[in-house]
């Protein structure tokens, strides 16, 4: 039995995005009947918007762009675990748990409850979590919401001490219905040549 778990959330038509960011639409903007021979499909929207990759350039003027980036991350082993009931995730709370050997690692926080709207508030990562991680050989860090750092961080300390320590940002999984533990992650960004991030499709499948 083949068993995929999507980890992604659904593009539509009012998927919450930052506040003031270009609204998701998709729509048929030359129809068949216009066509003669088939419907085609137009798209506008942030590429912060659901599940997403960043990459520097999203955070940094002189950072690498969506081709620039490491392809081999997202696709591998990938550990799921859970920190939940904390505003916020540095070392101490990832030294309850065992990486060695882990280059990708996706947390859940359960802190963005209504996927139905954007939050307010979400459980963000400390400067110490980048180094930490780095330290244990993580590559690669998913995060259940909308943000590594706090909402309303314009510094985005997170975001660039993961880049300093060379981890790649994965965003807007959800993990809401995901046992904890080890499965194999796909994860693509799409082949952007100018972005600053890309959707992604996110999915996990069960270790063989
Ligand atoms: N789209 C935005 C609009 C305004 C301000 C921030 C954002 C972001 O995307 C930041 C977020 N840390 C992100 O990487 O998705
Ligand atoms: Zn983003
Ligand atoms: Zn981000």
């Amino acid at each position: 039995m083949t068993l995929m778990f999507d980890i992604s959330r659904p593009l539509v038509t009012g998927v919450p995005t930052w506040p003031g960011d270009t609204p998701f639409s998709y729509e048929v903007s030359w129809t068949k009947e216009q066509s003669g021979s088939v419907n085609v499909g137009k798209l506008t929207m942030s590429i912060h918007t659901g599940t997403h990759i960043d990459a520097p350039f999203h955070f940094d003027n002189e950072g690498r762009k969506v081709m620039e980036l490491d392809l081999e991350l997202y696709i591998g082993l990938a550990r799921v675990i859970e920190i939940s009931g904390t505003s916020s995730i540095g070392a101490e709370e990832l030294k309850a748990y065992e990486l060695d050997g882990i280059t990708r690692l996706l947390i859940r926080t359960n802190s963005w409850t209504n996927p139905n709207e954007f939050p307010t508030d979400i459980t963000y990562l400390r400067d110490d979590a980048g180094p930490y991680l780095a330290e244990k050989g993580i590559r690669l860090i998913g995060v259940d919401v909308p943000s590594v750092d706090p909402l309303d961080s314009k510094v985005l300390a997170a975001h660039h001490t993961l880049h300093a320590n060379d981890i790649h940002i994965l965003e807007g999984i959800d993990l809401a219905n995901i046992a904890l533990g080890d499965y194999e992650l796909i994860a693509l960004p799409l082949p952007l040549v100018e972005a600053d991030g890309s959707p992604v499709r996110a999915v996990l499948s069960p270790l063989k």
